[in-house]
């Protein structure tokens, strides 16, 4: 079962009443990364190519105006996933209906952070920092332990 967006927004800080939506709440844009160099994932270990801060295209507005692409997005509230429960992202479907996607993994439980997507770009499109571009959703779920990775605690610091 999903649970209600009222249930989710215990979990997200911080949260305004627009944000929450029947059936989950909606994560805003902190920052538009795009990745420089390579990284590596190998059969142990991993390493996350270095990843430049996009400038605003009008610093005044706080607006990023993006030529089609990969970007990494980094939302700008903490989530916390409940034990007894996963996490999923999707985009808003106005991101969506802009010709944009959001590429997204799995939101284990016990996860805490300030979290990324992969943002596909399809046709230039304009992104206000503070701007709802996804939605994240609460499932129940059983689960073997709870989050203890490299990701943990990412951001909140
Ligand atoms: O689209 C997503 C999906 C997940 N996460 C967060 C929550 C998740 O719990 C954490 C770690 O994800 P995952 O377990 O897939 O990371 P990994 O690549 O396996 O690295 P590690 O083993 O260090 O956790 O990243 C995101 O920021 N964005």
């Amino acid at each position: 079962m999903h649970r209600a967006g009222s249930f989710v927004a215990q979990h997200i800080s911080p949260v305004t009443a627009e944000q929450v939506q029947p059936n989950g709440v909606d994560l805003t844009l902190e920052a538009v990364l795009e990745q420089v160099e390579p990284g590596r994932l190998g059969r142990e270990g991993k390493t996350i190519g270095e990843r430049r801060p996009l400038e605003f295209a009008d610093p005044d507005a706080e607006t990023y105006r993006l030529d089609p692409g990969g970007y990494v997005l980094q939302y700008a509230e903490t989530v916390h996933i409940p034990e007894d429960h996963v996490g999923f992202i999707y985009p808003r479907s106005s991101l969506m209906r802009n010709s944009c996607m959001l590429n997204t993994a799995v939101w284990d439980a016990g996860y805490e952070g300030k979290g990324e997507g992969l943002l596909q770009v399809h046709h230039p499109v304009e992104l206000e920092r503070g701007a709802r571009v996804a939605q994240i959703v609460l499932a129940d779920a059983n689960h073997d332990g709870t989050y203890d990775g490299s990701y943990q605690g990412e951001r909140t610091r």
